[in-house]
C-alpha cells in the first residue's frame, strides 16, 4: 500500500468534491491510502507538493483544481504554468497525476469533473499510481 497526497485547489468547491471523490475512489481500488491538503490556487499546487515531496511522507501525489477561462490573459498563466511546474516536478522523478481542469466554461468543466462522466479526478489517480510503479520499476 502506497501513500498519496491529493494537492487541491479549491476555486470551484462542487467541482472539486467531483474530482477528489473520482481520484480517492481509483486510488482506494489500488488499494492505496490519500490525504487531502488544500492551497489557495493551481498555481501554488506545484509548490506544495515538492515541499510535500520532501517531507518523505507520500508516495505519490494527485494535483485536483479547476481553471476556467475569464477575461483575461490570466487563464493562459494558471493554466500554463501550473500544467509546466507540475511536468518539471515530474520530471524529476515525482510521481505525480495532474487533474487540474482547463476549460473555456463552467460546462466543461462539469462533465470532466464527474466521475460518471469523463472522471478526470480518477484518471489523475490512475496516471499518479502508474507513475509510481515505474518509479519502483526503474529503482
Ligand atoms: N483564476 C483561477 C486561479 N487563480 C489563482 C491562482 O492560481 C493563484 O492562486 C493566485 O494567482 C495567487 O498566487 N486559480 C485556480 O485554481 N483556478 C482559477 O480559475
Ligand atoms: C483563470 C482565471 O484566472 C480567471 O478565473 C480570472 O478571470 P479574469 O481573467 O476575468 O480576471
Amino acid at each position: 500500500m502506497a501513500n498519496f497526497l491529493i494537492v487541491e485547489a479549491r476555486f470551484y468547491s462542487h467541482l472539486n468534491d467531483m474530482l477528489i471523490a473520482g481520484a480517492k475512489a481509483a486510488l482506494e481500488s489500488g488499494g492505496h491510502s490519500s490525504e487531502v491538503v488544500t492551497v489557495p490556487g493551481a498555481l501554488e499546487i506545484p509548490g506544495a507538493i515538492a515541499m510535500a515531496a520532501e517531507s518523505g511522507r507520500y508516495d505519490g501525489f494527485v494535483a485536483i483544481g479547476v481553471v476556467i477561462r475569464g477575461e483575461t490573459y490570466h487563464f493562459e498563466i494558471v493554466a500554463g504554468e501550473s500544467a509546466r511546474a507540475i511536468m518539471a516536478l515530474t520530471m524529476d522523478g515525482i510521481p505525480i497525476g495532474n487533474g487540474i481542469l482547463t476549460t473555456e466554461n463552467e460546462a466543461q468543466a462539469l462533465v470532466r469533473a464527474d466521475p460518471t462522466q469523463k472522471n478526470k479526478g480518477g484518471e489523475a489517480a490512475q496516471a499518479a499510481m502508474r507513475m509510481l510503479e515505474l518509479q519502483n520499476q526503474f529503482a
